[in-house]
């Protein structure tokens, strides 16, 4: 983590909580972080619940005026129209979304997207004024042929075609092994940082020094409180994007405050 950019914790809930439960587990974390007097300028928190429970969250942000900002984990390619069951840009940004999750591993293996359509979504989602977080990541087989840097590297390439200097400078990647999600398989800090920092020596040949100096790099897979405070002593790592251990108030508060933690 670098002293020039702010840390971001991003939990992303996944299909998880509907949106009663929404209001309890945000209510629950701006309480448990406001009793630690946590300072959102040093530390950014973000949630990224399920599209159903965006409005419910927004209102509560709203209405308690809570500094923890919140994302949606997709967006629409298309601005609107005959497009059943889509979610537009425009939609999300009137909702107030900060941040919107496009690449998601979960969302490329499922749903079949390419990087041509993980940059379309990031277009899309800068363009109503949020921030894409672009994610990236590889399978086991890749990883066990060592090939994860490439990899990793050449989705980042096509995800942010198109994009100028200074729009990458203000975007957040997530590099999340796809072999460390949900499985408890954390990867270590070094694993993290050799990753993070491919991305932006790639981002600095691309796209020169002040995007590369500005764009945050996450990582994600089963990141807890307890493995956080090593993987944030890695300076390419600039935050998480958190699955499970943020349906937890405790747990994603104390991932928020991975200072406070031991480097295990
Ligand atoms: O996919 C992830 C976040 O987007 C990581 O999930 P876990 O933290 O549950 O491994």
């Amino acid at each position: 983590m670098a002293a020039t950019r702010t840390p971001l914790m991003a939990g992303n809930w996944k299909m998880n909580l509907n949106h009663q439960e929404a209001v309890v587990l945000v209510q629950k974390l701006a309480w448990t972080l406001s009793d630690k007097k946590h300072d959102f300028a040093k530390v950014e928190v973000v949630v990224v619940p399920p599209f159903t429970d965006l409005r419910s969250v927004q209102t509560l942000v709203d209405g308690d005026r809570l500094s923890i900002r919140y994302g949606a984990q997709d967006v629409s390619v298309h601005e609107s129209g005959a497009y059943t069951g889509e979610i537009s840009a425009g939609m999300l940004a009137k909702l107030g979304c900060s941040y919107v999750v496009v690449g998601h591993s979960e969302r490329r293996e499922h749903h079949d997207e390419s990087d041509e359509t993980v940059s379309a979504k990031a277009h899309r989602a800068l363009d109503a004024g949020m921030t894409p977080i672009v994610c990236v990541g590889e399978g086991l087989e890749i990883r066990q042929a060592g090939e994860q840097v490439a990899h990793c590297v050449a989705q980042v390439a096509g995800s942010l075609a198109g994009f100028s200097a200074e729009q990458v400078a203000g975007l957040v990647v997530a590099y999340e092994p796809v072999w460390a999600i949900g499985t408890g398989e954390v990867a270590t800090p070094d694993d993290a940082q050799e990753v993070c920092a491919a991305v932006r020596a790639h981002v600095r040949e691309t796209h020169g020094d002040a995007a590369a100096d500005g764009v945050r790099v996450l990582y994600g897979g089963s990141v807890k409180a307890a493995n956080v405070a090593g993987i944030m002593a890695e300076t390419d790592v600039d935050g998480c994007l958190v699955g499970g251990a943020s349906l937890q108030a405790d747990e994603f508060g104390g991932i928020c405050r991975f200072y406070d933690m031991p480097v295990l």
